[in-house]
């Protein structure tokens, strides 16, 4: 007769599709029971795309029949995280303003009413405890994390709260990443939507983090010239390669707002990433003017984006934006 040990040997020969490890090591069987003839199972599907889900069970299924002495296998597959979506910012290259984005696109929601956390995911340079000036240590329990609350209505968790200020992280890849999830699975309570705030490029710990944790779709920051937009097309092609939705691009430091006269100028160049956007048939969802006010705003961990005033605005209707692509409303009928 066969036994447990059977049974996990037969689970560690599938292999954990975000992983590859054998799936009783990596921790994603549990519950592993033998009843007479039926052996059962929980997998955990967390991460995982619906395709990749299905076919977990059938491989499952397949070795645990395939062991001698097993005429029937129950698989029962679990998500255990909550429906929480997650919206990725990336850029293809650093100093384009996605953390300043990322950071008043959250403030913006959690104005609207929306229950939304934000993870700086950003290890080489994470910004947001100065954008939100949140830079207490997070509780913990059973090496779980609390995310930090902050007055502007958005609880945040940032690699910069962990580690000593200045102490740039020289991890890479599997490691980094690692670390990174343990901010995406904390005790996030009833938060709705995460905004990640990933690391700018396209390396392994951006792929990973895509891979493991599935955002809803991705938001992609440029400014208007041509080096960052070719940069930007390579973040997309990124996302593409996922399955992930692009919601759309959003145009920073798009012309220069006179602090006197609140005049538009055009240092740069304007409406880069917008003919982008039409080039490549993805929505374009706004652009924000380079703006000193911005700039000294965001630099005291005061996000312009909880006012109202001009310097808001564009938050505000990307914010709006993008709640309309979470939440659409059923077309009128006539
Ligand atoms: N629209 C804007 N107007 C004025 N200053 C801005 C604007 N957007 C961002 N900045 C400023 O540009 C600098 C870089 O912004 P930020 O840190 O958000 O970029 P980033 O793309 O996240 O960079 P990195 O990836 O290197 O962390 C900051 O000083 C920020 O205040």
């Amino acid at each position: 007769m066969p036994d447990q040990n059977h049974l996990l040997a037969a689970l560690d020969t599938v292999p954990d599709p975000l992983t590859g490890q054998g799936l009783a090591a990596s921790g994603r069987a549990s519950a592993v029971r033998l009843e007479g003839a039926r052996a059962d199972v929980i997998v955990d599907v967390a991460g995982l795309a619906p395709p990749d889900r299905k076919t977990l069970d059938a491989a499952v299924r397949a070795v645990l029949l395939a062991v001698p002495g097993v005429a029937e296998a129950r698989v029962l597959l679990t998500a255990e995280k909550p429906s929480r979506r997650i919206v990725a910012i990336a850029s293809g290259k650093g100093g384009v303003g996605k953390s300043t984005v990322a950071a008043n696109i959250a403030v913006a929601l959690a104005r609207m009413g929306r229950k939304v956390g934000l993870v700086d995911a950003d290890i080489y340079g994470p910004s947001q405890p100065r954008l939100f000036d949140a830079h207490d240590r997070p509780d913990a329990k059973d090496k779980i994390m609390f995310p930090v609350p902050t007055r502007w209505g958005v609880p945040i968790l940032s690699m910069g709260q962990l580690i000593e200020p200045g102490k740039a992280i020289a991890w890479r890849g599997p490691m980094a990443a690692g670390a990174l999830s343990q901010l995406v699975d904390a005790h996030w309570g009833d938060t709705e939507l995460l905004i990640l705030d990933l690391p700018p490029g396209t390396g392994d710990v951006q792929l990973t983090m895509i891979q493991k944790h599935r955002p809803v779709g991705a938001i992609i920051v440029s400014t208007p010239q041509d080096l960052a937009l070719i940069d930007a097309t390579r973040a997309i092609d990124l996302f593409f390669k996922a399955d992930i939705p692009i919601i759309g691009l959003i145009e920073n430091m798009s012309g220069y707002a006179c602090p006197h006269c609140g005049e538009i100028s055009d240092p740069f160049g304007q409406g880069g990433a917008e003919t982008e956007a039409q080039a490549l048939g993805l929505p374009f969802l706004g652009r924000i003017p380079l703006a000193r006010a911005i700039r000294t705003a965001s630099d005291a961990g005061t996000p312009p984006a909880f006012g109202d005033d001009a310097d808001a605005q564009p938050f505000h209707a990307i914010a709006r934006a993008l709640d309309a692509w979470l939440n659409p409303s059923p077309s009128p009928v006539f």
